[in-house]
């Protein structure tokens, strides 16, 4: 399927794409799409309209919109595990039925968020000045990115997030909570998870230590209820979900509950609805209009043809800071894998790299590679149309400035007489010759830009449904599950094994070469 494709790019090497857009004045307008006030816009790539009908017919070939309604009705599209994946039941604030094994999951659905919101009052409400999320992976990451980003909504007690197993990280955390006014909030789905369990017995510890009661201090957010009753937690501080939440798609639920008390129930619901709308679109919307598919199908472009390996996502955007580490876990944790549901090798690449930091930071950090460096990595650019700071306008001009002038120097790059007459003036002959080369910029870069109007609690629902979707279709195409993670699991093992090691309590002589003269090096240097 992709050889066809990339015979017909081979075809057409060499082209620019500023040649498209002479070619093409209204290529902006043909090559982006408008949605509820979003607009996508990848005109700035090589795609044509042969490509792109190209690119549909995948898509429609792989059977995305067969799959798509599979997922939305609750069909078990997680095959290795046997599970559906409705984490838009989460967001479906209408309660229409979804059913999983012919029971209607919506009336449990919907009781657990009003629970949340009760307690989420509650505690506002209360003397809790502080509320520490331990959780790892997607339990953390979602809520972390999410609080982040809607700080200007953020009216709660300070939220503080522990993931790493690393004691640096619970440590430096405590230090800023006074054990009097701090809630603990375990956000694990199985509740097993070597990181948050030991950070959350630590939390325990210093609890007890400070001379405070454990007693309501601790709230649990699990699948996994029979271990959250055993850690001692009371059913009602238990907040639970079911097998078809993956992690990284679990923000929307119970694990968001931190992000929910910090921005007030109201606002998680602006969030959720976000979400609801972008799944309408997603569901509803010809292939050709429909943002997620266009935004994967882009990718697929990129990575899957053209073999680009990599992909930035630049928020120009502060408060999405952590946008591009929470991208990582869900579109690598999804689409990192080699075989295919059938369990043969896949004949493409799997997902990118993904990976990124906002404007304008990065562009005095790694920036200069994207320009000039010998690979392509194809950008997405990500800005609201107006900014919180009705005081900074100026702040918010500049920023769109640099936004822009990042994707239009990456397609139009410096040529080398437009290199020669910019130091013309300040060298000669073959020094002129040197010094320009170094400046050529080659162009033709290809990069995306999502623009929304404010970054607020609808809009940023609407931006991780976009992506959710995305990974969704790409994982269609590829014939992969994007539901599973069975890679991870490798590493934990080892992990446990390696643990009495560490401390010396059992002799590392089965272990190779390299692992057994690192722990030699660790214990010899560990007093
Ligand atoms: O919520 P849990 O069960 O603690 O898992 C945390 C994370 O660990 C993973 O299973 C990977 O190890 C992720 O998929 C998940 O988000």
């Amino acid at each position: 399927m992709w050889d066809d494709l990339k015979t017909l790019a081979a075809a057409r090497d060499g082209r620019r794409i500023d040649a498209l857009f002479a070619e093409d004045p209204a290529r902006a307008a043909s090559f982006s799409i408008e949605q509820d006030g979003m607009l996508f816009d990848f005109s700035k790539t090589q795609l044509d309209a042969e490509f792109l009908a190209a690119l549909i017919a995948v898509a429609e070939g792989a059977g995305v919109e067969a799959r798509r309604e599979a997922m939305f009705s609750g069909a078990k599209i997680n095959e290795t595990e046997g599970r559906a994946v409705l984490h838009t039941a989460l967001r479906n604030l209408a309660g229409t039925p979804v059913e999983v094994d012919g029971k209607d999951v919506m009336p449990e659905v919907l009781d657990t968020l009003a629970r949340m919101e009760a307690l989420a009052s509650e505690i506002r409400g209360s003397g809790i000045t502080d509320v520490v999320n331990i959780g790892i992976g997607g339990s953390d990451l979602g809520p972390k990115m999410g609080t982040l980003a809607l700080a200007p909504y953020h009216d709660g007690p300070r939220c503080h997030f522990v993931s790493n197993v690393d004691g640096a990280d619970i440590a430096d955390t405590l230090k800023r909570c006074p054990a009097e006014t701090t809630l603990f909030i375990i956000a694990s789905k199985t509740f097993t998870t070597i990181e948050t369990m030991t950070n959350a017995r630590t939390a325990w510890d210093w609890l007890e230590g400070q001379g405070v009661a454990t007693d309501g201090r601790f709230v649990a957010l699990s699948s996994n209820h029979e271990k959250a009753a055993d850690w001692g937690i009371p059913a009602e501080r238990v907040f639970g979900f079911e097998d078809w939440v993956g992690g990284r798609y679990s923000m929307w639920g119970p694990i968001g509950l931190s992000m929910m008390i910090a921005i007030g129930p109201d606002d998680f619901r602006a969030f959720l609805e976000g979400g609801a709308a972008m799944d309408a679109h997603f569901r509803e919307a010809p292939l050709a209009g429909n943002m997620p598919v266009m935004l994967a199908l882009v990718g697929m472009w990129h990575n899957q043809v053209l073999g680009h390996a990599t992909r930035a996502v630049l928020p120009y955007d502060n408060r999405l800071s952590r946008l591009p580490a929470y991208l990582q876990q869900l579109e690598m944790e999804s689409n990192g894998k080699g075989v295919g549901m059938d369990g043969a090798d896949l004949d493409c690449n799997s997902g990118p790299v993904v990976w990124g930091e906002p404007g304008t930071n990065g562009q005095h950090a790694f920036y200069q590679l994207i320009h000039q460096g010998t690979r392509v990595v194809p950008c997405e650019f990500m800005v609201a149309a107006r900014g919180h700071e009705p005081a900074l306008k100026h702040h918010h001009a500049l920023l769109v400035a640099n936004c822009l002038a990042q994707s239009e120097a990456l397609m139009r790059g410096r040529s080398l007489d437009e290199a020669r007459s910019k130091v013309a003036g300040q060298f000669e002959g073959d020094e002129l010759e040197r010094q320009a080369r170094h400046r050529v910029v080659p162009g033709n870069r290809p990069s995306t830009t999502l623009v929304y109007p404010l970054l607020d609690p609808r809009t940023l629902g609407r931006i991780v449904a976009l992506y959710e979707h995305r990974v969704f279709v790409e994982g269609v195409i590829l014939n992969i599950n994007s539901y599973d993670q069975w890679g991870v699991e490798l590493g934990k093992e080892l992990a446990t094994a390696l643990g009495p090691m560490v401390t010396g309590e059992q002799d590392p002589g089965d272990k190779d070469g390299s692992t057994q003269a690192l722990l030699t090096f660790l214990h010899r240097n560990a007093s």
